[in-house]
């Protein structure tokens, strides 16, 4: 299924600033496309609007070419995942998974499905308990069973893991990987998480103020930012903006931390502080005032005078 926005706008009552402002953008069929961007910047806003649970002040949805503004979400064959997780309060975990798949296989079929994805979630053993019964994550992953089990022909999730541990987090976003990829299905995910906006997307989305500033592969985006915005909200640590000044030209430079070596260079820094990050640090340098990240393998000692030198930046106007 492939999905267009043209024109969408959304203000909500009372608002005087748009929540989605003039958002056009293309999904192709089977892509894996991830909208980034700080709180409140409408993530949700337009999931809600593509799902149908939201209706825009302007613009169009089209799915597969045709506009589906006037249909109600559940003509849409669209698999959501939301923060809220909005199980059946009174059914079990069982009944909850497969009560979706009435009319599309048998009884017997559905549940042997329902426990097969049950056990790659880790939740097989919950079957029988109620939702409330469940922890946050457990919930989540229950959510995220049901809308995998349904195999739609769009996925719209809106921070599906965000209450998984670390371990849990990687083997659910593989199994949503695996399923999309298997069966084709376009989706559409947001997440505040960059490692795992660049670890799953096919493309990104880097929303603010309800507009979109760049879309791209994350490779696209991490490299070549189009402003400082996206530069400095992308990527972990985000680049470091400075003067141009340091390397002797006007305007402004963006550095990411890998492109930041020490020990070499015609600059000179201080070190004012070190991160473990497992298999390298992350050391803080102080160049004429501005604190740069730079990514080391050694641990350069607190205090110490350092020669920096830039491989690689990006300058902005
Ligand atoms: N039902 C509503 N009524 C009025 N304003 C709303 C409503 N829902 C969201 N907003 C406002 O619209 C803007 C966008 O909110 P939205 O939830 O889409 O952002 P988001 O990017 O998903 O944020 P977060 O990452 O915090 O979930 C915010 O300013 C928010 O306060």
């Amino acid at each position: 299924m492939s999905l267009e926005l043209r024109n969408v706008k959304k203000v909500y009552r009372g608002s005087k600033t748009p929540a989605v402002d003039n958002v056009s953008l293309k999904v192709e069929k089977g892509e894996f496309f991830v909208i980034l961007g700080p709180s409140g910047s409408g993530k949700t806003t337009l999931l809600r609007i593509i799902s149908g649970l939201e209706k825009p002040n302007d613009g169009k949805i089209i799915i597969d070419g045709q506009e589906v503004n006037e249909l109600p979400p559940s003509q849409r064959n669209v698999g959501m995942v939301f923060q809220n997780y909005a199980l059946y309060p009174h059914k079990t975990v069982l009944e909850n998974l497969i009560i979706p798949l009435e009319g599309l296989m048998t009884k017997k079929e559905a549940i042997t499905w329902a426990e097969e994805i049950s056990k790659k979630l880790g939740i097989h053993e919950l079957l029988s308990r109620y939702p409330t019964e469940l922890s946050g994550g457990q919930q989540q992953r229950v959510a995220l069973a049901r809308a995998i089990l349904r195999k739609p022909k769009l996925f719209l999730m809106d921070e599906p893991l965000s209450n998984l541990d670390a371990p849990l987090r990687v083997s659910a976003r593989k199994l949503i990987k695996d399923v999309q990829r298997e069966n084709g299905i376009t989706t559409i995910y947001v997440t505040h998480d960059h490692v795992e906006a660049m670890a799953i997307a096919d493309r990104v989305a880097i929303m603010n103020n309800g507009r979109i500033i760049q879309v791209g592969t994350p490779e696209e985006v991490y490299n070549d930012p189009v402003d400082e915005f996206v530069a400095t909200f992308f990527g972990n640590p985000p680049m470091k903006i400075v003067s141009g000044e340091i390397l002797g030209f006007e305007g402004k430079i963006g550095i990411r931390a890998e492109d930041v070596e020490l020990g070499d260079g015609d600059l000179i820094g201080k070190v004012t502080d070190v991160e473990f990050w497992g298999d390298r640090y992350l050391a803080y340098v102080n160049l004429n005032g501005d604190i740069v990240p730079a990514f080391v393998s050694y641990k350069p000692k607190v205090g110490s005078e350092v020669k920096v030198k830039f491989k690689r930046y990006k300058r902005f106007l």
